[in-house]
């Protein structure tokens, strides 16, 4: 049997984008990984589902996001903008300002004349508890409006700032992303025991008119652009005094455009597709292997 697919990306961070509308889908972790895998599968950062809106529920559609490790997690940026663009190009859709349900809310992403996609991420959280983040015995250092937290990271002490935007962000500012550790602390911070649910680590920089950043994130390592990692590490340089909105962010993939006024967070960027294909589905792990 194949499977249907539409291999995208949002400045850079690659998707692998599955209709669930048309067709129904039900895959193992173990499947959604093989799916993501580069050598063994299709390849991407993150895999999105496509689903109708669940019943009597007042958005258009659900989307579902899995890691290139399997995981199903809360929130993804760059593919919301990805999610948009698919259902406009495969007549999914009439509309041009979609209402759509995420594991972590319902959020609004609008295709625009020029092409490019603005979504309301809805608002960022800062409180440990709703990151997670366990700070105990911690003492944050305020740094602006911010609170920075210290982490101990392979001996070192980075002051990071925790931002939730549905999923966790732990974000640093660094002189130069360039050379910023982000291959090798980049995983100690995301598996550190301070986040329970892993978390994305953030590595910003402070340029005029906004900031250069890298992240490492959770469940896919470093990717060439993250979309929630962007609004979080804008917010976090607002916060801090570092930057004002809108502030541009310069991903080694592309330019997002972050807009925060204290409420939702608004991102603007690309959306692009590369190709569409099948995939046998007995070139995946059977459910039950997993
Ligand atoms: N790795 C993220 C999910 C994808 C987020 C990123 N690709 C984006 O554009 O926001 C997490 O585990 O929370």
């Amino acid at each position: 049997m194949k499977l249907r697919f539409t291999k995208m990306h949002g400045a850079g961070n690659d998707f692998v984008v599955i209709d669930g509308v048309r067709q129904r889908i039900d895959f193992t972790p173990g499947q959604w990984r093989r799916i993501a895998d580069r050598h063994f599968g299709i390849g991407a950062d993150q895999v999105l589902l496509v689903e109708p809106a669940p019943a009597g529920s007042d958005v258009d559609f659900r989307y579902r996001i899995f890691n290139a490790d399997g995981g199903e997690v809360e929130q993804c940026g760059n593919g919301a903008r990805c999610f948009v663009r698919f259902v406009v190009d495969q007549g999914l859709t009439a509309k041009r300002a979609i209402r759509v349900a995420t594991m972590s809310g319902v959020i609004e992403p609008r295709l625009e004349a020029d092409g490019r996609i603005t979504v309301d991420m809805g608002p960022p959280a800062f409180e440990p508890a709703r990151i997670p983040f366990d700070a105990a015995g911690l003492a944050p250092r305020p740094q602006g409006q911010d609170d920075t937290w210290p982490l101990a990271v392979d001996g070192a002490t980075r002051w990071i700032s925790v931002v939730s935007m549905g999923n966790p962000h732990a974000v640093q500012f660094v002189d130069d992303v360039d050379t910023a550790p982000v291959a090798s602390e980049g995983p100690l911070i995301e598996h550190s025991p301070r986040f329970p649910a892993r978390v994305n680590a953030g590595f910003a920089q402070p340029v005029p008119g906004g900031i250069r950043l890298r992240v490492w994130e959770r469940g896919a390592g470093e990717t060439l652009a993250c979309g929630t990692g962007a609004c979080a590490a804008a917010v976090a340089a607002i916060r801090r005094g570092l930057a004002i909105s809108p502030v541009q962010v310069h991903t080694r993939g592309g330019l997002l455009s972050i807009a925060w006024d204290g409420g939702s967070v608004f991102m603007t960027g690309p959306a692009a597709t590369v190709f569409e294909g099948e995939i046998d589905l007995a070139a995946l792990p059977s459910p039950d292997s997993e």
